[in-house]
């Protein structure tokens, strides 16, 4: 079995690794469109043209993995606050007030993961999502500046890391915390195992 991450996310390339996985890494270049309105509607949507764009323009074709079972594997995370979707802040000052809003208050952070590949010679195309509730403390403007200007918050959504700096500012979650961080590798795990032959899982561990 060969996987293929479809992201140029370091946090997911990390996680797959963690679980024991190997991969290629082929990030993705598709120009993403958003059609849908509700967050978990939305990362399924970019989650699958991600995969997807990977699958057909690098993958389904090539001979180098014809030859194997392969899946392809796509994510998007968005943050979520009252139907407002955030995703990654334009700059500075849109990071802020996007942590201004969220400060004191509990949000909804959605990923949204998709398999695209062949198994066996059948097409496979499966999409899911996994949301966690984050609750932060109260956040003073000071502390807001410090962290924003730690340059941190623009390749996130919601303008946070959950694994750095921003932490400090972290009540609880209700859920996974990795799905947070970026992909929520137990649930990918049990998607797999849901829609794979035990044996065809293969994975270091
Ligand atoms: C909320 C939160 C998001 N993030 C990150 C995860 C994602 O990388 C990013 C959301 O952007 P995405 O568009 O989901 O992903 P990406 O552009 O980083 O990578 P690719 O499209 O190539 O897969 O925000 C954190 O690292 N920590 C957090 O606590």
């Amino acid at each position: 079995m060969k996987y293929v991450l479809a992201s140029a996310s370091p946090r997911r390339q990390e996680l797959l690794t963690q679980a024991g996985f190997s991969f290629d890494v082929i990030p993705s270049a598709v120009k993403e469109k958003i059609t849908k309105d509700i967050p978990s509607d939305v990362v399924m949507e970019l989650a699958h043209q991600k995969a997807l764009d990977v699958y057909e323009s690098r993958i389904k074709d090539n001979p180098a993995y014809q030859t194997e079972d392969c899946i392809v594997i796509g994510a998007d995370t968005i943050v979520s606050y009252r139907g407002e979707i955030l995703g990654k802040p334009a700059d500075n000052e849109e990071a802020f007030d996007m942590l201004s809003m969220l400060a004191d208050r509990t949000h909804q952070v959605y990923t949204g993961v998709t398999f695209a590949g062949h198994i066996s010679g059948k097409q496979i195309l499966h999409t899911f999502y996994e949301k966690t509730d984050v609750t932060f403390y109260p956040v003073t403007k000071e502390d807001l500046h410090t962290y924003v200007d730690s340059g941190d918050s623009l390749d996130k959504a919601g303008a946070y890391g959950i694994q750095g700096a921003f932490a400090i500012h972290v009540k609880g979650i209700e859920g996974d915390y990795n799905n947070v961080v970026g992909l929520p590798i137990a649930r990918l795990y049990h998607e797999l195992d849901s829609i794979l032959p035990k044996e065809k899982i293969h994975y270091a561990f």
